[in-house]
C-alpha cells in the first residue's frame, strides 16, 4: 500500500521524510491552508492510488493538554471556522445544510498511533485565521472540549481524500500554544524533531496498516 503524507512546507515535508528511507511513502509540500492544501492532496491522488493520506507538520496547541513539542493524533479533523456568524453565535456550515466540518480517521489506525508514539489524541481544527487571542481560543474550546490542535491544513487534505475515497490520519507536533500573539513563544526547531521522532515510531503502524483494519 502506497502512502502520501502531505506537509505545508518544506522544512516540515524534510522533517517527516526522514523517518521513511527506502519506505513506499511520499512526503510533497501542499501549500499552507486548507483551499491550497486541498487542491494539491487532490492532484497527488489523481496521479497515484494511495491507500492512505497523512495530514502533518507543526501546529498551535491548546494548553494545557497539548503542551509546546508535544505530538497529536487527530481522532476527528474538524473545520473550526466554516461557516456563519449570527447574533447566537457561529454556525457550521452542516446547520446550513451544507457539505461536512469532520472528518474521523480510522478507529484502529487512531489507536495504534496513538499507543506506538505516545502521541495525545484529540481533535485537530482546522482553520483559516491562526488564534491571536485568549478569547478566541477560549471559545474555540467551548465549540470544540476535545481539541487538544488548531492547524490550517488539515480539514482540506481529509476532504480531498474523502473525494478520492481514501481514509485520512492526521498527526500533529505543537510548535506554539493557542492563544495570545507571541512570536518569541513559537519553538519550530523542537516541533520538527516532535514531528521526525513521532514520525520514527508511527512508520512501522502506518506501513502495516491495512484500509479493512478499520
Ligand atoms: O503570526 C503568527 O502569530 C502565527 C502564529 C502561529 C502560526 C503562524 C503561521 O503562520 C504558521 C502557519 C503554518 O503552521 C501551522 N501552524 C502552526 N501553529 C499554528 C497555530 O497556532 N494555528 C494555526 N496553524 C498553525 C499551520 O498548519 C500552517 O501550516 C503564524
Amino acid at each position: 500500500m502506497r502512502i502520501l503524507v502531505a506537509t505545508a512546507v518544506p522544512v516540515e515535508r524534510d522533517a517527516v521524510a526522514r523517518a521513511f528511507e527506502g519506505a513506499p511513502v511520499d512526503v510533497v509540500a501542499v501549500g499552507v491552508g486548507p483551499a491550497r492544501a486541498a487542491a494539491a492532496t487532490a492532484t497527488a491522488l489523481a496521479g497515484t492510488p494511495y491507500g492512505l493520506v497523512v495530514s502533518a507538520g507543526i501546529a498551535g496547541g491548546f494548553p494545557p493538554e497539548a503542551p509546546v513539542g508535544s505530538l497529536v493524533v487527530a481522532d476527528e479533523i474538524t473545520a473550526a471556522d466554516l461557516g456563519a456568524e449570527t447574533a447566537e453565535g457561529f454556525v457550521p456550515v452542516t446547520e446550513l445544510g451544507f457539505g461536512t466540518v469532520t472528518h474521523r480517521p480510522p478507529e484502529a489506525l487512531v489507536r495504534d498511533a496513538v499507543a506506538a508514539t505516545g502521541a495525545r489524541r484529540g481533535a485537530v481544527l482546522t482553520v483559516s485565521t491562526v488564534t491571536g487571542t485568549a478569547a478566541r481560543a477560549a471559545a474555540l474550546r467551548e465549540r470544540h472540549p476535545t481539541a487538544l490542535a488548531e492547524a490550517m491544513e488539515g480539514f482540506g487534505v481529509a476532504e480531498a481524500a474523502a473525494l478520492h475515497g481514501v481514509p485520512v490520519l492526521e498527526v500533529r507536533a505543537v510548535s506554539n500554544p493557542v492563544g495570545p500573539r507571541d512570536r518569541a513563544a513559537w519553538r519550530i526547531p523542537d516541533a520538527l524533531a516532535a514531528l521526525t521522532d513521532g514520525f520514527g515510531k508511527l512508520a512501522p503502524v502506518l506501513e502495516s496498516w491495512n484500509r479493512h483494519d478499520r
